[in-house]
């Protein structure tokens, strides 16, 4: 429960006239924290490192205005005045523990759409219908109808012209339940983001926040029947070598949205996490933000942005190796046939230009030519990993940044190199034995681990300075009540 919400409004606003009645120059603090801290009385609370109570007792910081500190009082009342409009400062933990779990379900979905694609379930529903599709067919009239529709697409036509009611039942059940979860993800952020904004358990930044989220998932669900449409075109009747499967592109976005998703639940739960542990013990508050301001630690901080960055571009390049089945050429590693990388002629193919000129060759090739794709996966997963060993080595081998770095930041980079090696074996793996279903989700679930842990390091590191601002405010608050009570 947040503290300050315990002091009363009417008494805060009593308090602001006896300020200004008294007359005293509404000077703004500047006392630097060990100060403040050196000023607590003997056995002060702010000094025993034990959750402390910001329970307001306002006449004792009224008080204060007759202390040396008198305009800091002035100031922390003013502040406290301006609470009055009611929106908290920091969020109710619940709201962070609940973001964390639509995180959780999230990373479920994105499990559950690889098992979909893998197991080619996903264009077995040929129409979108968001709320009357929540049900699937119930009566065998059902069934046979959507299974007639199935039969009118590219993918029954083309690849499974044999296939039987019972089978086709199982497709439409995996991608039933993709979207079925898709939904309940909806319903349970969008229905408890509502009730957290209106009954102001959220500050405004994080009220925007979820507001952005949930405009995300809305479009995520767009973005996952663009996609499926790709996969029913009808010009994949007659474009000789067509092949029905999803554009590589659109399944990379909705891959690439589900990743955004992800870390912005995460990055917001546990931010919202951190904050109220902060607050509760101002002690922590003080010795946490002051090793993470150290200057040693700056540079490893843009690292580990850094290697967020790599490792989120890594996965998009995975997205199109599977959009494209690249996984299933070149199945071997190191080498990709008899030499480390294909042949240039193969790899930047006139075949795949759409232009006269070849102008757009490179990127084309980039993009669709299975070949260079692969190519381009491993390029990518390799420098990512190698960057991060080398930013492991840095953190540990550089005296300065280890001595600097907080003991949970140290376990995160150890974490971060343990993710990475699981998940280079896991592609390779995957690679090797032919992208079997367990091994590729796996290594999906794996990116979304990696992600996870980049995440969780990126935002051990970080600099809250939000929180440090408002940890700063009430540790002058409560220093200058403690203050008052020693006069
Ligand atoms: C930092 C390391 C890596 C990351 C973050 C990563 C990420 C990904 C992602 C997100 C996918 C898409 C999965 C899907 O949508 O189903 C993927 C696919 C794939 N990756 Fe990686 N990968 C990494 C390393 C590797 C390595 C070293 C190899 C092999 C040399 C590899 C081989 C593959 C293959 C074959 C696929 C296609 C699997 C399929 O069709 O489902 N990956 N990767």
């Amino acid at each position: 429960m947040l503290p300050l919400r315990n002091l009363s409004y009417r008494r805060l606003a009593i308090g602001w006239r006896r300020v200004h009645t008294a007359s005293i120059p509404p000077t703004r603090s500047t006392l630097p924290t060990s100060r403040i801290l050196s000023q607590l009385p003997q056995g002060s609370p702010l000094t025993q490192s034990r959750p402390f109570s910001f329970t307001s007792n306002l006449s004792a910081t009224l008080k204060t205005e007759t202390t040396p500190l008198g305009g800091l009082a002035t100031s922390i009342t003013k502040e406290a005045v301006k609470k009055t409009s009611a929106w908290p400062e920091t969020s109710d933990r619940k709201v962070g523990y609940w973001l964390l779990g639509s995180a959780g379900l999230v990373f479920g979905i994105v499990v559950l759409g690889g098992l979909t694609r893998l197991t080619e379930s996903g264009l077995s529903i040929t129409e979108w219908k968001p709320v009357t599709g929540s049900l699937p067919p119930l009566s065998h009239a059902d069934w046979v109808e959507n299974f007639d529709k199935y039969r009118d697409s590219p993918e029954y036509r083309i690849i499974n012209p044999n296939m039987t009611l019972e089978e086709f039942k199982f497709i439409y059940y995996m991608e039933w339940a993709h979207r079925v979860w898709g939904r309940v993800i909806g319903l349970s952020f969008v229905l408890p983001a509502t009730y957290f904004i209106v009954r102001k358990r959220v500050t405004p930044r994080v009220a925007r926040r979820l507001l952005g989220i949930s405009g995300l998932i809305g479009l995520q669900g767009f973005i996952g029947w663009w996609m499926v449409k790709s996969g029913l075109q009808d010009d994949l009747f007659v474009k000789p070598g067509s092949v029905p499967r999803v554009s590589q592109y659109r399944l990379t976005t909705h891959l690439g949205a589900a990743f955004a998703l992800y870390v912005a639940m995460l990055w917001s739960g546990l931010d919202i996490l951190r904050e109220n542990r902060l607050f509760k013990d101002p002690k922590l508050a003080i010795e946490t933000l002051e090793k993470l301001k150290s200057p040693q630690l700056r540079a490893f901080r843009g690292l580990v942005g850094l290697l967020g960055v790599m490792v989120f571009t890594t996965a998009m390049t995975g997205g199109l190796v599977a959009g494209l089945d690249a996984g299933l050429i070149y199945n071997e590693f190191p080498k990709m046939g008899t030499g480390y990388m294909p042949p240039v002629k193969e790899m930047f193919n006139t075949f795949y230009s759409h232009r006269d000129d070849n102008s757009d060759l490179i990127w084309r090739n980039m993009l669709e030519n299975p070949s260079t794709v692969q190519f381009q996966h491993r390029v990518a997963a390799l420098t990512t990993f190698s960057t991060i060993v080398a930013v492991f080595l840095f953190s540990r081998l550089n005296s300065r940044v280890a001595q600097a770095m907080p003991k949970d930041v140290r376990k995160g980079m150890m974490g971060v190199l343990h993710l990475a090696i699981m998940q280079v074996l896991l592609g390779i793996g995957t690679l090797i034995y032919i992208v079997p279903t367990h091994l590729a989700a796996t290594h999906q679930a794996g990116a979304l681990a990696l992600l996870t842990g980049t995440v969780v390091l990126g935002h051990r590191v970080w600099l809250p300075k939000v929180a440090a601002r408002i940890a700063g405010q009430k540790l002058q608050a409560a220093a200058v009540r403690a203050a008052a009570r020693k006069i």
